[in-house]
C-alpha cells in the first residue's frame, strides 16, 4: 500500500522522557473512514501517543505521515489545520455557553471569524446553519439553546465531538471520550461516533471493552508504550496475548453479534 492509502501513519514512532521510553517503536495506521479503538492498560501510553499524533509532544524517534506528507515535525496548529482534530478526556466546554453558540464560535474560529463574528450577525447566516446541520448530525439539535451546564454529561462529551466536527476534520482522535459518562448513556454516544460521516477517520481510547468491541472495526493494543498487536475484534479478542494483559478482568470478552455498529 502506499503512504496516500492511509489517513494516518507512523513509522518507529517514539518519545523518551528522560530514561523513561513512555512510547516506543509504534507502527499504527489509519485508514481512510476508520474506526479505530486504541487500548491497552493504564499507563501504557495512549495518551502521549495521541499528543504525539496532535503535535502537542515532540517525538524522540520516528515518523508521522498525514495523507502521504511527512508531518513529524509540524506544529500542532499546522496539523489541526490539515484536517487533524482532537478531544480531551476531561471536558472542555463554557458552562454558561450553549450548544448553538458554542459551535458558532468553533466555525467562526475555523473561518478566521475571530472574535468579530458576533458583529455583523446577518451575515452569518452560513454559520448559523452549518452549526444547526452539526448539532443535528450529533443529535443535539433538540438542546441547541440549552445551556451546557444543564446538560447530561454523555451530551456535553457528544458537544465536544462537535466542537471538534467544526474544523471539518479528516481524522478525529478522541481521548476517552465516554470518560465519566454514565453507562445507559455512553452506547449512544458511541452510536453517534460509529454513525460520523464516512469520509472522517476516527481512532478512539476507551477502557471500556464491551464498547470497544461493540463499536470499533479495528483495535490496536498498546502495552508498555509499544504495539502488542492489531487487528480486528475478533482477532483481538482471540489473542491470548491479549487476554493474558487483561487477565484478571474478566471483561475482554468477545461478543460477535457486537462487533460492527
Ligand atoms: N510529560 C511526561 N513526563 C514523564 N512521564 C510522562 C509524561 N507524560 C506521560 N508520562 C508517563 O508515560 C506513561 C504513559 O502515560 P499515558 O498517560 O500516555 O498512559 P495512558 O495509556 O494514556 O494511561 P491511562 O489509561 O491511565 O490514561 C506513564 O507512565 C506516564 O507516567
Amino acid at each position: 500500500m502506499t503512504n496516500t492509502a492511509h489517513s494516518l501513519r507512523t513509522q518507529g514512532l517514539g518519545v523518551r522522557f528522560g530514561a523513561f521510553q513512555a512510547v516506543g517503536d509504534v507502527n499504527l495506521s489509519l485508514e481512510p473512514g476508520a474506526r479505530q479503538a486504541l487500548i491497552g492498560p493504564n499507563g501504557a501510553g495512549k495518551t502521549t501517543l495521541i499528543n504525539l499524533l496532535t503535535g502537542v509532544l515532540k517525538p524522540t524517534s520516528g515518523s508521522i505521515h498525514m495523507g502521504g506528507l511527512d508531518i513529524t515535525r509540524l506544529p500542532g496548529d499546522k496539523r489541526a489545520r490539515m484536517g487533524l482534530a482532537r478531544t480531551f478526556q476531561i471536558n472542555t466546554l463554557f458552562p454558561s455557553l450553549t450548544p448553538l453558540l458554542s459551535v458558532v464560535l468553533a466555525i467562526s474560529e475555523r473561518e478566521g471569524l475571530g472574535a468579530t463574528w458576533w458583529r455583523p450577525l446577518k451575515g452569518c447566516t452560513a454559520v448559523f446553519d452549518e452549526a444547526h446541520a452539526l448539532l443535528g448530525t450529533l443529535k443535539l439539535d433538540s438542546l441547541a439553546d440549552v445551556p451546557v451546564a444543564e446538560l447530561a454529561y454523555g451530551k456535553q462529551r457528544l458537544l465536544e465531538i462537535a466542537l471538534a466536527l467544526a474544523a471539518k476534520p479528516r481524522i478525529l482522535l478522541l481521548d476517552e471520550p465516554a470518560a465519566g459518562v454514565p453507562e445507559d448513556e455512553s452506547g449512544e454516544l458511541f452510536e453517534a461516533i460509529a454513525a460520523l460521516p464516512r469520509d472522517i477517520s476516527v481512532l478512539f481510547i476507551e477502557h471500556d471493552m464491551k464498547l470497544v468491541f461493540r463499536f470499533a472495526r479495528r483495535i490496536s493494543v498498546l502495552v508498555g508504550g509499544r504495539i502488542l498487536t492489531e487487528g480486528t475484534p475478533s482477532e483481538i479478542g482471540a489473542d491470548p496475548r491479549v487476554r493474558e494483559v487483561y487477565l484478571g478482568s474478566s471483561h475482554l470478552h468477545h461478543h460477535p453479534h457486537d462487533q460492527h455498529a
